[in-house]
This record gives structure tokens, sequence and C-alpha cells, in this order.
């Protein structure tokens, strides 16, 4: 039926599973290797062989159940035509994350243009050195508040939990300007929910917020009650700020002597700009709902994301004690022992080398979904031969994954896939042969090139749905690994009698939701 449905080109080779590996049931059921059930990411477990059989790396995914089939590939020139500029592919419809308003992440067409015309110039460089300092900051808060001050070494640090609340706190104070300490009450005295528990809260039950519906809140339970809250208190929350930033931006604005610097800072972060820009553009810009609904977006696509690969490149630091040294003595280098400073970025490319390849190695997007809105032509290269490029005709709404996974641990494009290599990022790295990443790419991975490139990494997707964020992320992770770093040599917590490959098959196996994360990554860090 799909064959003759769908048309996909028989050059794929099928894999069947018993549910579609991208649903629920695919979500919930236990792992079943036996069966060929192995969760929303097939690719993970299977990375090493699932594309063996494909010539044109790319394969078929089917269900004997029931469902769709999907066209998974780890093509890059193929991922290159899905998400260029004018390229007939779609996202497909992201209901569960538009229920807080309409956001630049799951609009599509002129809806989209809108939302990233307004959205995009509050990722400023006034926005980016605000990350910088802000992540400095909170690193110092944590040191005080961690009683990591005058000990020569910590005990067992659960990173992830740390990470975590770092990319959370920036994300709340770069782009709404809440107010967050490192340690707080749950409650204020008069009972109402911290500004910190409200957005972990809003950040952790995204699925749950979007999926339950709005009647079996009336039932009392208490995890049900407690998800509630964190979204009315944030809704009302933001609802007051936005009446409040108006009249203060509406007050800047009709003051005769305010100059272009005094609105600046008047906006202050990404929401105040979200606000300004509606009292510029009135009609033409965003609703409340919209507001709110960016607002949301970015707690969601910049939290969870951030964190996990913080998590999973300070992993991988602790068992590569020799990259971990290079690093060091790079920083060393490149700022000697005074505090690194937001302009000191550029010369911190060995730093962002880390975090693009903790990235790599965990793909906190390890899947893209697309759908042609017409019946199209894709162009395979051949992984034999990439000189020799078969064209494949895919029909309208076929669902083709771009499958991050697959191709991060392709060793045709990075060779020793397994191997945690910074190096492969750095200025004038060469490209594997047969690499479909270009010179030009490996090239713009230095630092010149930071302000706005993407340096030739898809970890952050390409073209014009570029992650909006990619150099938000980017500055946090260079500012806070650099912070730590240099004062700190971090290594990994072990169980008696485990070694390294045990502790790294315990620690460092994802689950698969919205994103990839990690869980609990046990580490100690020993001040240099
Ligand atoms: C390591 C961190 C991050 C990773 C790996 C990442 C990855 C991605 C990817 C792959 C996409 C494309 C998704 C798609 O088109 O289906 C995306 C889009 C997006 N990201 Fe990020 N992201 C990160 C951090 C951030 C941060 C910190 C923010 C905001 C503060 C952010 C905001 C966005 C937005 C708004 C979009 C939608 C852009 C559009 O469709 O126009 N991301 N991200």
């Amino acid at each position: 039926l799909f064959f003759s449905d769908h048309g996909v080109d028989k050059k794929f080779p099928t894999i069947t599973t018993p549910v579609p590996s991208l649903s629920i049931p695919s979500a919930i059921l236990p792992k079943r290797p036996s069966w060929n059930l192995f969760g929303l990411c097939y690719s993970w477990a299977n990375k090493l062989h699932m594309y063996d059989n494909a010539p044109l790396k790319t394969i078929v995914m089917r269900s004997w159940a029931y469902g769709n089939s999907f066209i998974f590939t780890r093509n890059v020139p193929v991922f290159r035509q899905v998400l260029a500029v004018g390229s007939p592919f779609h996202k497909p419809d992201l209901k569960d994350l538009n229920f807080m308003g309409l956001n630049v992440v799951t609009a599509e067409g002129d809806f989209w243009k809108r939302h990233r015309r307004i959205t995009a110039p509050s990722f400023n460089q006034k926005t980016y050195r605000n990350v910088w300092e802000t992540t400095a900051s909170v690193y110092h808060d944590m040191i005080k508040n961690e009683g990591w001050q005058s000990v020569k070494q910590t005990n067992t640090v659960k990173v992830n939990l740390i990470t975590h609340k770092l990319a959370l706190f920036i994300i709340a104070i770069v782009g709404f300007g809440l107010p967050m300490r490192w340690i707080e009450e749950e409650r204020d005295s008069r009972g109402r929910l911290s500004l910190q528990k409200m957005i972990f809260d809003v950040s952790s039950f995204i699925l749950a917020r979007s999926r339950v519906p709005k009647l079996l809140y009336a039932l009392g339970n208490p995890l049900l009650n407690r998800i509630n809250e964190a979204y009315e208190t944030f809704e009302t929350f933001m609802r007051e700020q936005i009446k409040v930033r108006e009249v203060e931006l509406e007050k800047v604005r009709s003051t005769p002597s305010a100059t272009e610097d005094d609105i600046a800072d008047a906006i202050g972060d990404v929401f105040g700009r979200l606000v300004s820009a509606r009292i510029g553009e009135g009609k033409l810009s965003m609703s409340d709902e919209e507001i709110i609904g960016n607002c949301f977006i970015f707690v969601f696509a910049g939290h969870e994301t951030t964190a996990n690969t913080l998590a999973a490149t300070l992993a991988m630091l602790s068992v590569n004690q020799d990259v971990q040294e290079t690093t060091y003595q790079s920083i060393i280098n490149a700022i000697g022992n005074r505090e690194p400073s937001f302009e000191d970025y550029d010369a911190l490319q060995d730093v962002l080398a880390c975090f693009y390849e903790g990235l790599r190695m965990f793909p906190a997007a390890y899947l893209m979904t697309r759908q042609p809105k017409a019946d199209t032509v894709l162009n395979f290269p051949r992984a034999d031969d990439p000189t020799v490029v078969e064209p494949v005709h895919v029909k309208k709404d076929t669902v083709i994954v771009l499958d991050f996974v697959a191709m991060f641990y392709d060793p045709q494009e990075f060779p020793e896939p397994y191997e945690f290599k910074p190096s492969r990022w750095t200025r004038g790295a060469a490209p594997a042969a047969g690499s479909s990443l270009n010179q030009t790419q490996a090239d713009e991975v230095s630092a010149s090139a930071s302000a706005n490139a993407l340096d030739g990494f898809m970890g952050f997707s390409i073209g014009p749905r570029t992650c909006l964020g990619h150099k938000f992320a980017k500055i946090e992770a260079v500012a806070f690994l650099t912070h730590l770093l240099r004062e700190w040599r971090v290594e990994p917590v072990l169980n008696d009698g485990e070694n390294i490959t045990e502790w790294k098959a315990r620690v460092l196996e994802p689950s698969f939701g919205i994103t990839m994360a990690l869980g609990d990554v046990p580490l100690r860090f020993i001040r240099r």
C-alpha cells in the first residue's frame, strides 16, 4: 500500500517495526530490541549498522501494525535540499507546541515570516553581551551558593541539574528580565509560587500541558494541580508584564529628549523587544497571545537543548582528560589568568569546538521531519561514489526524517565517530575524504566568523529556519565552559569497581522525548 500510495522509490531498503517508530506507542512501550522496538529514536541504538545496506544513505521505516511510512536519511546533500530557501518541504503540524499561542517555531508560510521578522531582531549583539555577562554572574552565584568557594574539590555533582538550572536562568534573565536566585524557596511568604519553580514546571511539563484535556484538571490530581498552577501563573505574569513594559516603553518614547540608546535601554531584554515591536507596528505586529507564545517557545527551545549539550560536553571532557587539558591550555593562552569577557569569545574557539563536538555526539535535536507540499524530486548522491547522483521522486506529504544522529555518526562524514574530537571543528581542520562537509565549512568554524556564521555545523539546522538562538546558545556555552574549565578540572565519579567504559555505558545513555536528554551525570570538580 505504501509503495502504491506514496510512490517511494524501491531504491531504499526497508526496516519494519511493530508500531511506527515516531509515534506515541513507540514512546511509551518498553524497548524490546528482539521485536525491533527501540523507542522514539530508532537510530540511536542502531546507528552503527542501520544504513549498512542503503546505497543512498536512506531507508524507509514502516510499521506492520498501522500508520504511514517515513523516509529516514542521513545524506547531507539531501538535508541541504530539504532545508534550502524555496524548498517545497515544510514542517509538519506542531499543534502540541501552539497551546500558549502561535509562535516562530510552529508557524508556517506568511505567519512564520511575520514571527521571524519580529522575533529575530531580539537576538542581537546587545542580547549576546547580556548572555555572556549573565552567564558569568550566574556562574559566580552558583559557586557561592553550592559552597565551592573554598573547597579543593567538590563532592559528587549531578552536572545535568546544574546545566538545567543555568540554561533556564539565562533564558529567564536575558529573555524576560526575571530576577532569578540560585537558591530560592518554592513559595514566598504569601504562598505564591516562586519564579524559579514556575519556570521550571512550565518547562518540564510541556507535553503534559498540551495533551491532557482541560476537563481533567478539575479532578484535583496533585500533579495536574501543580502543572495548572505553573502555567496559569506564567500566563498571568506575562500578561501583567506586557502591560508594565508597554507603559514603561511608551513613557520613554514620548519623552522628547529620549535618544535611541535610551529606548534601547528601556527595551532591555528579548521580551521587551517584542513588546516594543508591537508599540511600533501596531496591528502588523503580535497579539498578547503571540508574544506569550513566543516567550514560552524560547523557554522550550533554549532550555533543554542547551542544558543537555552542556552536560554531554562536560561528561565527554571528563572522560577525555587529554582533550580537557588541551582546552584548558588554549583558554590560558587566549586570556591568561584574568576573568574572561565577552570580547574574548572569538579567541575561545577551542571551547566552542568542544560544545560542537558534545552536540555532534549527543544532538539535542536528534531528528527533524519535513513534508513536501507537492510531488517533488530529491537528488541523492551515492554513498560509494558521491559524484553519482540518483534522482528520486517523492510524493506530496511523504514524511522525510532528517536523521541527525545517524548523520553525525556517519564515518564518511566524521571518521571515528565514537571519539570525542573537538579538533574536527577547529580552524583549518580538513574534512574527511569523501565527506560532504567541504573545506569551506570546516574553515567557517574559525572564530573570526563567529558573529553570525553557523560554522558549517548542522546541529542547529541550516537554511531559512535555522535555529534563532544558535548564537545565544554558543555564547552561553563558551562563557560557562570557559569560567568552569579555567578554575576546575572535571572528572567522572565511578561506582566501586567500575571502569570508564562501564561509566560511559551507564551514564551516557540518553532518553528521547521532544529532545534528546541525559539523566544524572555524576562528576567531580577539582580546583586547578
Ligand atoms: C544547543 C542548543 C540548541 C540546539 C541544538 C538547537 C537546535 C535547533 C534546531 C535543530 C532548530 C530547527 C528546528 C526545525 O526547523 O524543525 C531550532 C530552531 C529554533 N531554535 Fe534552537 N537550538 C538550541 C538553542 C536555542 C536557544 C537558546 C534558543 C532561544 C533562546 C532557540 C530558539 C530557537 C527558535 C526560536 C527556533 C525556530 C526558528 C524558526 O523556525 O524560524 N534555540 N533550534
